[in-house]
């Protein structure tokens, strides 16, 4: 949905709405009071004078009363309103958080990471989310002006139709407003860049995790260096657009002034011509001040306004990036045609008839138990914006059952590999059969749910050890029988018992008093994870020893061939493994070795040693290395 700026408004307003209906009306009712408080302040002035000068003493003190309780009624409800509006701007900050993380977060699929300008607009849309607060004063005040407004032009129209035209001079600064706003936009948004940059600098030089290197290749003064630069680059170049923009409004506010001039000389012309009273000088003089000040506060407004458009275009901009890039990036529908898809319509579309008006085909079914395994077929996968494919033109067979290793030089594709039978990227084209049906027409989430998985980058979820290892399988989250089967499993079990509150240590620096682990701790905690799951199909483990010591990393291969060995026994399942360290790649009974992203060269231990090809020449480096 594009937006406009009423509907911006409409959206915001609506949002409110459901965050606190009592408060949102009452912040909506003493907005437009003080604000209409204004041009009735000048219509009483006018009275008080006139009352005044034609010997009315009671009427000129009512008058006097109602100036004073307008004047307090205008100064003072718009801050009673921001007690009640304050609030509801915070939740509606969090609604929109909410929203962003469940767009760039909430598909099954990840291929919208890989790409850079959903990047620059969720940087750009993290800065101006803080909008919202500005947004909703700006709705407010701007229901408020608008009634003011009307006030104002009655009353004008009322003293002289010319006086119509005032607010007609307020379209330059409107117009240059515009203009100005859009050029800061695209600044930001060129900036973004060296901005995240910056901002990735800053992190990594306040993180523990990076103080070791950082000090060991005594990068600390380089780091502020290109962090200083590269924030300097963006805030000169940002700054010469905001000092351009700032000359466009002044030019546009400048039309204005010239004719708020002429208007208020019309009216001192008629006084001196003895043809108007005291009473309408002073309702002129005081009403037309306010013309100006409305305006500037109609230019502020629309300005915010126009910020608050921008954030929701921004919104549908990341929608339609994660759309496009979902999972369902290449999938066939009934058509033929590739279909962006979020995973829920996955499962609409499989009920429903298709847009096309054809039946969709219905969706198929998990198998309990594999018998076949998984296929690759022609499998291509190109990431956007890459010259050469990830991986290209790939067949596979991973069959049920097996302990499949994948090595392969840095690059070769082996994450790309697991990251397409996981289901978070597409192929390119080609297929991926799980026991003969295409992983395009399975339902992603039941796939996932039948996937154990470690990965090499592990996320160091800071929570309670228990559900640090029990995010593995949510509906267990605190089963500690099934938290400690898991991390025996991964032969972690001994980890906990040097925790000082065990499974209930807080783990992480995010804690007052949380426990810090080692990065093989860590490891061993998000190998626990993997195995939180019963019943896989698809056992994936990427690297999973990378941070483990040789004997632990022994320790977990003997257990990891046990379980695989169990799991595939129940459900037949495939474990891939992908490893630089030969040792544990030799067990595996199927070992596939990559090169650019093709398989080079495919089987068991013996038989590759034999051949004399790429893995023998790699295996015997790695022996040698560790001779
Ligand atoms: N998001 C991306 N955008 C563009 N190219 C990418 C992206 N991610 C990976 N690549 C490229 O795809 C190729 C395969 O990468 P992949 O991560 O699968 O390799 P890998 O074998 O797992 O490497 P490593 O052993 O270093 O982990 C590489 O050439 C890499 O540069």
């Amino acid at each position: 949905m594009s937006h406009g700026l009423l509907s911006a408004a409409w959206t915001l307003w609506r949002t409110s709405l459901r965050q606190d209906r009592r408060k949102a009306v009452t912040a909506l009712v003493l907005v437009v009071a003080g604000a209409a408080a204004w041009p009735l302040v000048a219509i009483m002035l006018r009275v008080l004078f006139d009352a005044a000068n034609t010997g009315r003493p009671v009427a000129a003190s009512l008058a006097g009363v109602a100036v004073a309780a307008l004047l307090i009624a205008g100064l003072t409800l718009s801050h009673f309103a921001h007690i009640a509006y304050f609030e509801l701007s915070e939740l509606d900050v969090l609604h929109l958080h909410q929203e962003l993380m469940a767009a760039t977060n909430g598909s099954p699929g990840t291929a919208h990471f890989e790409q850079t300008d959903l990047a620059d607009k969720v940087t750009v849309l993290e800065e101006d989310i803080e909008q919202l607060r500005v947004g909703l004063q700006a709705v407010l005040t701007g229901v408020g002006l608008a009634v003011a407004m009307a006030l104002t032009t009655a009353v004008l129209a009322w003293l002289n139709p010319l006086l119509l035209l005032l607010p007609l001079v307020a379209v330059p600064p409107l117009l240059a407003g515009r203009w100005a706003e859009r050029r800061v936009d695209r600044s930001r948004e060129a900036t973004a860049e060296s901005t995240r940059r910056a901002l990735g600098l800053f992190r990594l030089a306040t993180t523990a995790a990076a103080g070791k290197e950082l000090r060991a290749f005594g990068l600390e003064q380089e780091v502020r260096r290109r962090h200083r630069a590269l924030w300097q680059d963006s805030t000169r170049r940002l700054w010469r657009t905001q000092g351009g923009a700032s000359l466009i409004r002044m030019a546009g506010q400048l039309a204005f002034t010239a004719g708020y001039i002429a208007a208020v000389l019309l009216i001192l012309r008629d006084a001196v011509a003895g043809r108007r009273g005291i009473g309408d000088v002073i309702l002129v003089i005081a009403i037309a001040a306010q013309v100006n000040q409305q305006v500037a506060a109609a230019v502020g407004v629309l300005q915010d306004l126009q910020r608050l458009r921008s954030v929701y275009q921004r919104f549908d901009e990341v929608h339609a990036l994660v759309g496009a890039a979902g999972p369902d990036h290449g999938r066939r529908t009934p058509a033929g045609a590739a279909a962006p898809d979020d995973g829920r319509h996955l499962l609409v579309r499989a009920a429903g008839p298709d847009d096309g008006g054809r039946p969709a085909p219905p969706a198929a079914v998990l198998p309990a138990r594999l018998r076949d395994g998984i296929r690759l077929v022609d499998v291509t996968l190109r990431y956007p914006g890459a010259e050469q494919p990830a991986i290209s033109g790939l067949d596979l067979h991973l069959p049920a059952g097996a302990t499949v290793a994948v090595v392969g030089d840095n690059g070769a594709g082996k994450t790309t590999l697991v990251k397409l039978v996981c289901g978070l990227l597409r192929p390119t084209s080609g297929r991926i059969l799980v026991d003969g049906v295409d992983l395009a027409d399975l339902p992603l989430p039941a796939w996932r749910a039948r996937i154990a998985a470690g990965f090499q980058d592990f996320v160091r979820f800071e929570l309670p050890a228990r559900q640090t290892v029990g995010v593995g399988d949510l509906p267990r989250l605190d089963d500690e029988p099934a938290v400690r089967t898991a991390l025996d499993r991964a032969g972690a079990g001994d980890l906990v018992g040097d925790l000082e509150a065990g499974l209930d240590t807080p783990l992480g620096r995010s804690w007052t008093d949380g426990a810090e682990l080692s990065g093989g701790q860590w490891q061993k905690l998000a190998l626990g994870r993997a195995f939180m799951r019963d019943d896989p199909l698809l056992v994936l483990l990427d690297e999973p020893a990378a941070a483990l010591d040789a004997e632990a990393e022994h320790a977990l291969f003997e257990r990891y061939r046990l379980q695989t060995r169990r799991i595939a026994a129940g459900t037949g399942a495939v474990s891939v493994f992908v490893s630089h360290r030969f040792s544990t790649v030799a067990v595996a009974d199927l070992i596939v070795v990559l090169a650019d992203g093709r398989v080079a060269e495919i089987g068991r231990h013996t038989d590759l040693v034999r051949a004399g090809g790429r893995y023998a020449e790699m295996f015997d480096l790695h022996a040698r290395a560790y001779r």
